[in-house]
């Protein structure tokens, strides 16, 4: 049975399904050292944002296939790391982003009203009105730097508040933000413009200290500016310095630059900052949503199957994957097959889409492809994360070609590949919904399914050779399944696809090749 670490406090809707399909350890609060001791036992580790897993857990986690991330920021994982070693990170991209907006629209009513210091007041029994006269945000100006999910929802319920809204994201539609009901427009502006500046956008080398002295210098003297987003996007020591001299109005924080947040100027400010603990996805309901999604995914990892949020293997949304699986499963045979047909080291590699094949969506197909064609070397080392990868380490070039015009099938994958013993090419197309067939090798038109085991030769098409290449085989106790020859003009050239019960036996490729007739054979093994 399979084995998992939870590293960090996960609902337990998560470990329910995890140990449905493996041995579920919960060990919370490990020191690294600790971590790097045991991870060497775990098929799969599951974390939220306290747990680090660096490049040495990683090469220590030897069993690993997934680590699941119960949230949105994998960015305490090492994700090239595990994507070089083909561990798949998964996260759960939409679980917890009302809690998230919604604990950024507290913060803005919170800071508004001063709601934590005069709660503590009263708590340590004073009755002072005075001191906490608030601002509403009513017909104020909200500017939402990042229009993802959680800046979107954000955005639509401030609108209902009646507040004014600015949007910056590079990366949205005029159209988009408009629908949102939010003025798109450069950074500069929103700050000048924005009472209160809300973040929702990743922390990136773009975005590190996006809030600096600089452009804290730019926003109004009464301005409010949230952080529920990552932290280390504000320069906390430049906004502690612009809050204590009154060149902004307030913050609230929900996340810091290193967390827990050690020592730190911020926590001698009074009313007009707020911190919490990184609380932003801290509701019971997200926490149910993301420990379902991520254990869902690990499970089905675990299971051999994909998963539908991976961070690190190119454009395999549920969508596209449902429709392409019987695609990828064709590719990644045909790579496999291609891949023994040379031989030797593959130095380029063809790919021809053709049909409906041809479309943008299609490029896990050439990851599949890969995987196939790396399979003899890396066995099960090579998987969809890092196929990619491993190709480009050894040097395989891989040209792509598409050709929307349907031919014979809806669709067909044609994979060339060249390399230090010769060039050879197969083509195959899916029969029905997922039937893989064999439609060409090197050139000459075969149909024929794919087989555990196969042999291929190379001949001349002429009286007799089917019988003496059965009569052979025979003699070797080799039980023939099928058998069907490909040519393009009677006598000529021709290639004959069998499948066999059973792997060859040793020293038979020398026996066959010396059939008058037979100029090359391969076995092949998928
Ligand atoms: N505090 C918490 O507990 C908590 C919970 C969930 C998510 N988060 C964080 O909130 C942030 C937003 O999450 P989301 O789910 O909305 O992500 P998202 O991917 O849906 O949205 C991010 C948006 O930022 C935009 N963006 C990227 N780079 C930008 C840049 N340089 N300038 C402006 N916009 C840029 C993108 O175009 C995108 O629209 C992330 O950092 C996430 O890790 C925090
Ligand atoms: O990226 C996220 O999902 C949030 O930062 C939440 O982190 P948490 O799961 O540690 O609360």
């Amino acid at each position: 049975m399979s084995k998992v670490l939870v590293s960090d406090s996960i609902d337990q809707a998560g470990i329910d399904i995890l140990s449905q399909v493996a041995t579920v350890d919960v060990k919370l609060g490990l020191k690294p050292a600790q971590l790097l001791e045991i991870i060497g036992e775990y098929d799969a580790l599951m974390i939220r944002s306290s747990t680090r897993v660096t490049q040495e857990i990683i090469e220590a986690g030897t069993q690993l296939k997934i680590i699941g991330r119960a949230g949105v920021g994998v960015d305490n994982v090492d994700v090239p790391a595990a994507t070089r070693r083909g561990i798949v990170v998964v996260n759960s991209p939409e679980g917890n982003t009302i809690a998230a907006a919604e604990h950024a629209l507290a913060m803005i009513l919170a800071l508004s009203r001063h709601i934590p210091d005069a709660n503590a007041s009263v708590k340590r029994g004073a009755w002072d009105r005075n001191s906490f006269v608030g601002a509403e945000v009513y017909k104020k100006t909200l500017g939402v730097v990042g229009l993802g999910k959680i800046g979107s929802h954000v955005a639509a319920v401030a609108k209902t508040m009646g507040m004014k809204l600015l949007a910056y994201d590079p990366f949205i539609s005029t159209d988009r933000a408009e629908q949102i009901g939010c003025q798109l427009v450069e950074l500069d502006l929103l700050f000048q413009q924005a009472d209160y500046i809300t973040l929702h956008i990743p922390k990136t080398p773009e975005t590190t200290h996006l809030i600096n002295a600089t452009t804290l210098a730019k926003m109004k003297p009464t301005a409010r500016i949230v952080n529920c987003a990552r932290g280390g996007i504000i320069d906390e020591v430049a906004l502690a310095a612009a809050l204590k001299a009154g060149k902004i109005g307030g913050a609230a924080l929900d996340v810091f630059e290193s967390e827990p947040l050690g020592e730190s100027e911020l926590r001698s400010l009074g009313k007009e900052i707020i911190l919490t603990p990184h609380l932003g996805a801290s509701t019971a309901e997200a926490q149910v949503n993301v420990a379902i999604d991520v254990a869902e995914q690990i499970r089905d990892v675990l299971l051999g199957l994909p998963a539908r949020s991976a961070v690190n293997i190119p454009g395999l949304g549920p969508d596209v994957l449902e429709e392409l699986k019987p695609y990828m499963q064709l590719a990644e045979t045909l790579g496999n097959l291609v891949g023994q047909l040379a031989g030797g080291r593959v130095e380029v590699l063809n790919i021809r889409l053709q049909g409906e094949l041809a479309t943008n969506k299609s490029q896990p197909l050439i990851v599949a492809a890969l995987k196939g064609l790396l399979y003899q070397a890396l066995r099960e080392r090579v998987n969809y994360v890092n196929a990619n990868i491993e190709a480009k380490e050894r040097g395989i070039r891989v040209i792509e070609t598409r050709d929307a015009s349907i031919r014979d099938y809806a669709g067909t994958l044609h994979l060339e590949a060249t390399g230090t013993l010769g060039t050879h090419s197969v083509t195959g197309a899916l029969l029905g919904e997922r039937e893989i067939h064999l439609t060409d090798v090197d050139g000459f038109p075969i149909n024929v399914p794919p087989s555990k085991y196969m042999l291929f030769t190379l001949h001349r098409d002429m009286p007799g050779i089917i019988g003496k290449l059965g009569s052979l085989l025979g003699s070797f106790n080799v039980n023939i399944a099928s058998m069907q020859v490909g040519r393009k003009i009677v006598r000529g050239d021709a290639v004959m696809a069998l499948s066999i019960d059973d792997p060859l036996p040793e020293g038979i490729l020398d026996e066959i090749i010396k059939v008058p007739g037979i100029r090359d054979a391969y076995t092949v093994t998928l």
